[in-house]
C-alpha cells in the first residue's frame, strides 16, 4: 500500500471554524476537525444535516459564510487543489447528448494524470455501451459513468455524495469493493456522505457525524465505537440508574417496563455494573451512529486525531 503522507502530507481535509449561512439560516455552524490521508470516511447525518453544504465548499462550489478549509495544507480558495480533487455530486451533471466514450475523452482531455484503462473498466464492467448517449441511459448506468469519470481523475481526495444511492445491490458491492481497492492501492482519501449506515461500516475506517450543522463526531471507527458500550439492567425508579448516569456519558436510553437499556460513552470501568447485575456489549458502528442521531442533545465526541491544533491547544 502506498505511503498516502509521503505524497500528500498527513491531513487530507482541514476544517477550522467552519460555517455557512444561507438565508434561511445556518447549515453548518463553527465545523472543525481533521481528516488525515489515506482513509475511508463516512460523513454521515439527518436530512439537512449539512452535508452536501460541506462537501459544495470542499469542492469551491459554495463559499464559506466563516471558516476554513485546507486540503493536503493548501487553502480550498486556492484553484491549485481542484486538480487533486474529484467530487461526485448527488445529481452526477453529465452531458446527455455526449456518448459514454466521447465523456471519457473529455475526461483525459482534462485530467492530466487520467487513467484511461481505470475508467473504461469501470464502464465495461457495467455492461455500458461506449456508443450509447448518456441521456439513454439508466440512472445506475449513469452513476457508473459518474465514477469512471471521478476514478480516471486519478485523485488524491475523492469527495462523493450519496454515490451508491440508485445503483443495484450488484453494482453497489462491486463497486465498493473498487473505491476500497482504489483507495487501498493509491492511498486515495475518501469522503463519502450516505445514509446506508451497514455499508458505511464495512468500507469505512473514519468518521464525520453532522446534525443540524454542527459537528457531533470525529475520528476513527476504531477509537470511536469502542469508547461506547450497550448497557442493559433493571431500571430504578422507573429510570437509568444514577450510578450510571453519574460515572458515564449517556448517549440514549430507554426504558421499558422494569428494564432499561442505555448507550453509553464508557467515562470509566464498568465493573460495578456486575454487582448490580446489569449487561454490558460492545455495539456496532451501525448502534452508536444510529443512537447519536436519534439524540441530538448527546454530548460531541471529537477524537483526539481529529481535533485541529487549535482544539488540542485549548483542551490542554
Ligand atoms: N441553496 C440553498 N439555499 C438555502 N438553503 C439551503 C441551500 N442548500 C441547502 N440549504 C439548507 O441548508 C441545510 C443543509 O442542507 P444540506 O443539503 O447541506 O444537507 P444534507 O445533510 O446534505 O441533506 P440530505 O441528506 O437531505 O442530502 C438544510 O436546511 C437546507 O434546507
Amino acid at each position: 500500500m502506498a505511503d498516502p503522507s509521503a505524497r500528500t502530507g498527513p491531513w487530507a481535509i482541514e476544517a477550522d471554524g467552519l460555517s455557512k449561512k444561507y438565508r434561511r439560516g445556518w447549515a453548518l455552524r463553527d465545523c472543525s476537525f481533521r481528516l488525515p490521508a489515506g482513509r475511508i470516511c463516512a460523513l454521515v447525518g439527518p436530512n439537512g444535516a449539512g452535508k452536501s453544504t460541506f462537501l459544495g465548499i470542499t469542492t469551491r462550489l459554495l463559499r464559506p459564510t466563516a471558516g476554513t478549509v485546507k486540503l493536503f495544507g493548501v487553502p480550498v480558495s486556492d484553484p491549485a487543489v481542484l486538480e487533486r480533487v474529484a467530487f461526485l455530486a448527488q445529481d452526477k451533471p453529465l452531458y446527455p447528448r455526449f456518448t459514454v466514450a466521447e465523456t471519457l475523452r473529455l475526461g483525459r482531455e482534462l485530467n492530466p494524470r487520467w487513467d484511461q484503462a481505470v475508467a473504461e473498466r469501470i464502464v465495461r464492467s457495467g455492461d455500458v455501451p461506449l456508443g450509447a448517449r448518456i441521456g439513454t441511459l439508466s440512472g445506475g448506468q449513469r452513476t457508473r459513468v459518474a465514477f469512471a469519470l471521478a476514478f480516471g481523475k486519478r485523485p488524491a481526495l475523492l469527495l462523493l455524495d450519496e454515490p451508491m444511492s440508485d445503483l443495484d445491490p450488484l453494482a453497489r458491492h462491486e463497486l465498493s469493493g473498487l473505491l476500497m481497492a482504489e483507495a487501498a492501492e493509491h492511498g486515495t482519501t475518501v469522503l463519502m456522505s450516505s445514509h446506508m449506515l451497514a455499508e458505511m461500516e464495512e468500507m469505512c475506517d473514519y468518521l464525520l457525524v453532522l446534525a443540524e450543522g454542527r459537528l457531533r463526531m470525529a475520528g476513527a471507527t476504531d477509537v470511536l465505537v469502542p469508547s461506547h458500550t450497550l448497557v442493559t439492567g433493571k431500571a430504578v425508579g422507573g429510570a437509568v440508574p444514577e450510578e450510571l448516569q453519574g460515572r458515564h456519558t449517556i448517549v440514549e436510553s430507554h426504558v421499558t417496563g422494569r428494564q432499561f437499556s442505555a448507550l453509553i460513552r464508557t467515562d470509566g470501568p464498568l465493573s460495578d455494573s456486575w454487582d448490580a447485575g446489569w449487561e454490558a456489549l460492545s455495539p456496532s458502528l451501525e448502534e452508536v451512529l444510529l443512537a447519536y442521531l436519534r439524540s441530538p442533545g448527546a454530548p460531541t465526541l471529537i477524537a483526539d486525531e481529529a481535533r485541529t491544533t487549535d482544539q488540542q491547544e485549548t483542551a490542554a
